[in-house]
């Protein structure tokens, strides 16, 4: 790196710890009782200053790009219609049971793509059009929404818990977006001039499929309707916008380290046509997924191991940016989190295998620690 591109990246450091305060201040401990994540620079800045080339070591991770890619996966990748799910009386015949294809999807997978998913183009194209024109704005401007101390929303990153982890090749923001009395509009841009209006019916049309997927899958696990619903009936949406840039090193850098999600259901778009998703297989190789409208399904803890919770990580591109939106749905905060009582009745023949927790001590589980893999549903394991 030159003396100039060195002393830019150094004062972006140096503004994040005027911003939070000294760096002996930041201890893990803090962070685990307030939530939050320790400040790290923007690394679009960084590439705007550095074109991507000079790849500082705490970003440097070639062991986890090196690992097997199948090359011929992704044929294999389950695809659910929504609207067959919905309609399953308009089914030709040939198709097959709709529902019976995402229980198996969920069992064997624990993810799929959903198409025909019916929100509607203007609102996709809305959110698409918006988050690009968020993280092409000014540095400065995107700062006036950067995470405070003390919380996780806003723009920044998550899961930084010391202060020598290896980091991810990304920026993003993160916002609770429903119900709306979650939201704390200190952190949603109004630039943009359309985001939060486009925001707003975004996270509602998706809430809207996720219910009804959830509704479906709690049926497909012979569940009465009502005890998916008394968990989620007030259920909490956050939604993460990840912005990935390009890297001249690509191939020794992660976008989002290897993790499983934490919420029920997470339905993710993939903004733009470069690829970066990867699921694990069994075997341990990736599986690069399409982007196609897609998502991911998480219910492992709720259905005691029914459902799997997929392995999944993003990789960058050389040449071009890609952006995702995760949008994460989770009971409600009055709700316990665990394996349903209703599915683990015969403790005689079925083993309880994971905790039960109250939604604050579940939360604070999840954001107290680096996302590894599957570490955080080892931790929940009883
Ligand atoms: O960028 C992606 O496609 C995946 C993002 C993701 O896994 C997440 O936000 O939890
Ligand atoms: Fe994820």
């Amino acid at each position: 790196m030159v003396a100039a591109e060195a002393d830019t990246v150094a004062t972006q450091w140096e503004q994040v710890a005027l911003r939070y305060g000294s760096s002996s201040e930041l201890h893990t401990a803090t962070y685990r009782r307030k939530m939050e994540s320790l400040p790290v620079p923007s690394v679009q800045a960084m590439v705007a200053v550095t074109g991507g080339a000079h790849v500082p070591p705490r970003y440097l991770r070639p062991e986890v790009a090196a690992d097997a890619v199948a090359s011929n996966g992704e044929a294999a990748i389950p695809i659910v219609d929504f609207q067959r799910l919905l309609h399953p009386e308009d089914e030709a015949e040939a198709s097959g049971d709709e529902s019976a294809r995402l229980h198996a999807a969920c069992q064997e997978w624990g993810f799929f793509q959903l198409i025909n998913h019916g929100v509607p183009d203007d609102v996709m194209e809305g959110m698409k059009t918006n988050i690009e024109g968020f993280f092409g704005l000014p540095a400065e401007t995107k700062n006036q929404f950067a995470q405070e101390r003390g919380q996780l929303e806003g723009y920044g990153q998550l899961f930084v818990v010391s202060e020598d982890q290896k980091l991810d090749w990304a920026d993003i923001l993160y916002l609770n977006t429903q119900p709306p009395q979650h939201r704390n509009m200190r952190f949603w841009p109004d630039k943009p001039d359309s985001f939060r209006s486009t925001l707003d019916a975004y996270s509602a049309a998706v809430k809207n499929v996720a219910d009804c997927l959830l509704g479906i899958m709690s049926k497909n696990l012979g569940l009465q309707p009502e005890v998916i619903a008394s968990k989620c009936a007030g259920g909490i949406q956050s939604v993460r916008m990840n912005y990935y840039p390009p890297c001249a090193e690509a191939d020794k850098v992660v976008g989002f380290a290897p993790h499983s999600d934490a919420d029920l259901l997470t339905l993710v778009l993939q903004v733009n046509e470069v690829q970066g998703l990867q699921v694990k297989r069994d075997d341990g190789s990736w599986v690069p997924v399409r982007p196609l409208k897609g998502a991911f399904v998480v219910m492992q803890i709720f259905t005691n191991g029914r459902y799997r919770s997929i392995e999944h990580r993003a990789m960058i591109n050389a040449e071009r940016a890609r952006l995702s939106v995760a949008a994460f749905h989770s009971p409600s905060i009055d709700a316990t989190i665990g394996p349903l009582r209703e599915l683990v009745a015969d403790q005689e023949r079925e083993e309880v295998m994971y905790k039960t927790v109250d939604h604050e001590s579940f939360m604070r589980l999840f954001f107290s620690a680096k996302v590894e893999g599957k570490s955080f549903l080892q931790r929940m394991k009883l």
